[in-house]
């Protein structure tokens, strides 16, 4: 392909593939439909008669059936249309090397103690000195923690940068987070490289030090606050909860003498925490987002955002170069509101014990929920055009003007810059506007990127979901099971709640976005909701089992076969994506788990306290997920082993159901072979394998209840709340 600049008929920016292989996928889809109906007939037609045992038992399997056919049929959507993309970025510089538009980067932090602010400040140097011109680069940091140790390291990395920018440019090092840099080996290259590879390295150890130090000791010296006015803002009245707006402009890109060691221009810096008062809410994320925005517009005002989470660093310098491939195409450009990009983790391990990675959703499902024109914003990794995200309508004539800054700004100076921002970002001033409604980040629910996605696109904008091969941008993944499923509880119940408001895709999304995309979004809306059947599953086929009941036919009857069908034709299946999706074998059984443990817990909650929310019982709130651990529970992860430790009550469910089914798996087998009574479990025997499914997929489980002694083991209070349980559940069962 010839790159000739210009012209009229210029080649596109960006292209858009469909995936391969789509037509053999509809068929065996259409075959697993056929099982699945198959199924429901036969519940229907050999229900127990009313006096004839098990008969609730059964219309509570043809239930749960019902819904797993309706939520396949959900997933089926996001497999039908996988679309992928490719930018060209050497096409973009040679058309607009000298026109690009200025581009905003958001960070948000929110507690110094979650979220170290050495790691945060990785990420803003990442984003300091990716491949992009530094004066139309501004990065403002979000700190909801309003936390002075915060500001301290921002105010380091600003030093830092002086030197990391050069340094990286120079010698093109990648990836540009120095913390990420530095765990690698360096690769020896000539003496001057060598040279300043050490320095570099020092400055950045001494960095780390000193900021190490000062978060020890929980204050910061007198020498340190000396390096900057900005620290006078903080007393001992301030706190997270409670504190006045702070803005202060770290780095101003403007001002000339505002350059590396090298001469070059900086790009802008600035760190910002709104106000904070107890009284007022401050809708979490969403509100930092908002808070961000206007900020921004005061100072720099650039018609790109990019909105990353303080642990996603940038993984890939060229990151912002290909996401303005897909704004500046001079075809489609214009009605492109955000390029996303998946959520990829730095810490995954071969066999992603929790099942972080997701593989399969990032290379299958989101790209399947894009190709029906509708890819979900994810939080992070996502570069927006301001106008979209601002309320404005999708329009032919809004094409984008890609100037930097306003002329207004030009004329204040930094202290005006800042006072001015301030106003912006105290409590009251949303009161009464449409931001959290029409404007910005939508308020009151805990997935506010999902609901502000889809309310973008009901604007009538085509958003962009974009997976490089090499990652752009590498986050922290939850590594003990306690965090991972607080994290997900916290997804699936916000989501559930968007299915539950008049946001519900089906309505709110009729007739603007496509029916493909409104399944696709309840496919994760839902996944509350598939909670209730699969306890149901994961339980009653055991209890069914105890009290001799069968709920699956014979395996010599022809009804069996649409039950084997369907049963090892849908993990087959999902074994084949997920193998050449690059997860392990291990990896995919791991899936099964944690899918398992998700629904019968996290989601199980979920769906529990939205309900009552939906009462008026309950408020919303925003767990957030610890990004650092002690280390021997750091090391347990890296041997993926299962990190219990806690007595959630999330665990005593996950044990009791293992408990339940390893006892009732116990029961089948003496009966079928201790008695020698083969024929009396006959029927049985489909429910035998079931819960002997069940007890391999708990094998972690038994060996955290019983044989480990690590910190990470189940707690004895966990497992005697579950023998409690199982014992009920067998009681039942009895009589
Ligand atoms: O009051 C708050 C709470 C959180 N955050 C920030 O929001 C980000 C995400 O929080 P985290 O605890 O890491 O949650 P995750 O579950 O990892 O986040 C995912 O899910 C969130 C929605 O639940 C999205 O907002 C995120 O972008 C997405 O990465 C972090 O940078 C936080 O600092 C704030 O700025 N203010
Ligand atoms: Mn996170």
């Amino acid at each position: 392909m010839s790159e000739n600049g210009g012209g009229k008929e210029a080649l596109p920016l960006f292209e858009t593939k469909a995936a391969k292989g789509r037509d053999a996928y509809k068929l065996f889809a259409f075959t697993l439909f056929v099982g699945v109906c198959m199924i429901l007939v036969y519940r229907l037609t050999h229900m127990p008669q009313p006096e004839e045992p098990g008969r609730w038992a059964w219309i509570g399997f043809f239930m749960a059936e019902l819904w797993f056919s309706f939520y396949w049929i959900f997933t089926q959507s996001v497999r039908w249309n996988v679309v992928y993309r490719y930018p060209f970025k050497a096409r973009l510089s040679s058309r607009y090397e000298d026109k690009m538009p200025g581009v905003d980067i958001f960070v948000c932090t929110a507690d110094p103690k979650l979220e170290p602010p050495t790691m945060v400040i990785n990420t803003v140097l990442s984003v300091m000195s990716c491949n992009f011109p530094p004066e139309k680069l501004s990065i403002y940091l979000s700190d909801d923690g309003g936390s002075e140790l915060t500001f301290y390291a921002l105010v380091e990395a600003s030093q830092f940068a002086k030197h990391w920018i050069p340094f990286c440019k120079k010698f093109k090092v990648e990836p540009r987070s120095p913390a990420a840099y530095f765990a690698q080996n360096s690769g020896s290259r000539d003496i001057a490289f060598a040279q300043e590879w050490l320095a570099v390295k020092k400055l950045h150890e001494e960095m780390k030090m000193r900021i190490e130090t000062a978060i020890g000791k929980g204050s910061i010296s007198k020498d340190m606050k000396d390096l900057h006015e900005g620290f006078s803002e903080w007393n001992s009245k301030v706190t997270k909860q409670d504190h006045q707006p702070i803005v202060k402009i770290l780095i101003d890109g403007r001002n000339p003498s505002a350059v590396d060691i090298d001469g070059h221009i900086l790009p802008t810096l600035v760190y910002l925490a709104r106000e904070k008062r107890p009284q007022w809410p401050h809708n979490f994320k969403a509100g930092s987002m908002n808070a961000l925005i206007r900020v921004s517009s005061m100072i720099s005002n650039a018609p790109i955002i990019l909105n990353l989470d303080c642990d996603m660093y940038s993984n890939d310098p060229d990151a912002v170069r290909e996401a303005l491939c897909f704004f500046m195409d001079e075809k489609r450009g214009h009605e492109i509101s955000y390029v996303q990009h998946p959520q990829r983790y730095e810490n995954i391990t071969k066999n992603d014990i929790y099942s972080n990675a997701c593989n399969v959703v990032n290379k299958v499902e989101l790209a399947g929920v894009d190709g029906y024109g509708a890819a979900l914003y994810c939080g992070t990794g996502c570069f927006h055009r301001r106008d979209s995200l601002c309320g404005k309508k999708c329009s032919k004539d809004l094409k984008a003007e890609w100037s930097i800054v306003t002329d207004q700004t030009k004329k204040r100076n930094v202290n005006e810059l800042e006072e001015a921002s301030k106003a912006l970002v105290t409590c009251s001033y949303e009161k009464g506007t449409q931001w959290g409604k029409e404007m910005g980040l939508v308020y009151g629910c805990p997935v506010e990127d999902i609901v502000t996605g889809l309310t973008i696109q009901c604007r009538g904008w085509k958003p962009v979901f974009y997976n490089p091969d090499k990652a752009a941008f590498l986050g922290v993944a939850p590594n003990t099971l306690d965090i991972a499923l607080v994290q997900q509880k916290r997804w699936s119940e916000g989501m559930f709640q968007i299915f539950l408001s008049k946001y519900c895709p089906f309505i709110y999304g009729h007739g603007k976005i496509k029916l493909g995309g409104q399944m696709g979004y309840c496919v994760y809306l839902l996944w509350a909701s598939v909670s209730i059947p699969t306890l149901y599953y994961a339980m009653m086929p055991s209890i069914c089992l105890l009290r001799g009941i069968a709920i699956v036919p014979e395996v010599s009857s022809p009804w069996f076969l649409p039950f084997a069908y369907v049963f090892i034709g849908r993990n087959a299946g999902s074994l084949a994506e997920a193998l050449t999706c690059g997860d392990t074998l291990k990896g995919w059984w791991n899936v099964q788990r944690m899918w398992l443990i998700r629904r019968t817990t996290s989601y199980f909650f979920a769906f529990f306290d939205t309900i009552t929310r939906q009462l008026g019982f309950s408020e919303t709130a925003f767990a957030i997920t610890a990004k650092v651990v002690d280390d021997d529970v750091l090391k347990r992860y890296e041997q993926e082993i299962i990190e219990f430790g806690s007595s959630s009550i999330m665990f005593t469910i996950t044990s009791t159901i293992a408990l339940l089914n390893l006892f009732s798996f116990a029961w089948g087998i003496k009966r079928a072979l201790l008695d020698w009574n083969l024929r009396a479990v006959e029927h049985l025997i489909p429910q035998i394998i079931l819960c002997w499914l069940i007890v391999m997929i708990n094998i972690p489980v038994y060996q955290a209840l019983f044989f480990r002694s690590d910190k990470g083991h189940i707690p004895s209070s966990v497992m005697f709340k579950s023998i409690v349980g199982v014992s009920l559940a067998c009681l039942l069962a009895v009589c």
